[in-house]
């Protein structure tokens, strides 16, 4: 794995560690490269940028950093992104409407809705709305059905950028038992669909699942999706396991962390990423390889 960080020595709190440690920002910045080349050819052949319609209804403040950065993230590969800033009290029919004039513009490929969205606009129905061909974030229930028909053109950045890292490592992943934590829309299910397509033996763990532990135990994979800081302790992960930490939660304190007990994984893991710099960086990187793949399929 080119952008690997191998650490084999103690962390900030002196623990012993063992686990590879996988580098998502290295790999989200390989990823970008790649896309600003293939962007730099289809210009210099005649073609137009990639455009990304990036939507924020509100003011909360974690999606605000996040929206900035998928602009950001635009700019560097040379992609087209038009930002549309609607206030917290924007009507579900007015966010509707831009959704349909979106659809309809020819130099838009895809549509991106930051969530969550504010309490009174329903989600289903906005994400219904969107061209599924322009669901970029991979959310409308047809690239959902495709990716469980296993015949998926648009899938869900963050489990897409999940396997990249898997695939990343060089290890195989057929026949590995995979445990997803967390049975979310956005993370966990197609997480889970990823994973099958991948021919592992998969797992979904929820708030009602009985033993936990037990099924961490023969776990070859974690994929840990609950939003819980230091959720899973390192001594439920079963020794050489692969840990995939989404969660990204703040503490008092002001550090992020994720929902895997990251020092303690770290003795038994045999790759574990990290909270920041793991999975995050993977879902922006992921937004603009859906956001390429569906210009191109645009204009085939
Ligand atoms: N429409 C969508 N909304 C949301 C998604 C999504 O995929 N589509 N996912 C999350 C938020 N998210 C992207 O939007 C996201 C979250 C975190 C990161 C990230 O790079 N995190 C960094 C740390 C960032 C920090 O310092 O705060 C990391 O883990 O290293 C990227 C994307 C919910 N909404």
């Amino acid at each position: 794995m080119r952008e690997l960080r191998v650490f084999h020595g103690r962390s900030k709190t002196g623990q012993r560690m063992s686990a590879q440690i996988i580098d998502g920002k290295a790999t989200a910045a390989a990823i970008r490269s790649e896309l600003k080349q293939k962007v730099d050819e289809r210009l210099a052949a005649g073609g137009r940028a990639p455009g990304l319609a990036v939507i924020l209804v509100g003011e909360d403040p974690a999606s605000r950093v996040y929206v900035a950065h998928k602009r950001k993230d635009c700019d560097e590969v040379g992609f087209n992104s038009v930002s549309h800033d609607l206030p917290a009290d924007t009507s579900q029919e007015e966010l509707l409407a831009l959704i349909d004039d979106l659809n309809g513009d020819a130099a838009i490929d895809g549509i991106l809705v930051q969530l969550p969205l504010p309490a009174h606009i329903d989600t289903e129905a906005v994400i219904e709305r969107i061209d599924p061909r322009k669901d970029v974030d991979g959310f409308h229930p047809c690239n959902v059905g495709r990716l469980a028909l296993r015949i998926p053109i648009l899938r869900p950045c963050t489990p897409r950028g999940v396997m990249t890292l898997l695939e990343r490592t060089g290890e195989p992943l057929e026949g590995k038992n995979a445990v997803v934590v967390g049975a979310s829309n956005i993370v966990g299910r197609p997480m889970a669909l990823e994973l099958l397509m991948a021919r592992c033996t998969v797992t979904v763990c929820h708030s009602k699942t009985r033993d936990l532990q037990a099924h961490l135990a023969a776990a070859d994979i974690v994929v840990a999706a609950v939003g819980i800081a230091g959720f899973i302790k390192g001594e439920w992960i079963k020794p050489g396991a692969m840990v995939m930490d989404v969660g990204i939660n703040r503490r008092e304190d002001g550090r992020l962390v994720g929902d895997v007990e990251f020092d303690s994984a770290s003795e038994r893991a045999g790759w574990i990423t990290p909270v920041p710099g793991g999975v995050g960086p993977m879902t922006r990187a992921t937004l603009l390889q859906n956001t390429f793949d569906a210009a191109l399929r645009r204009d085939s």
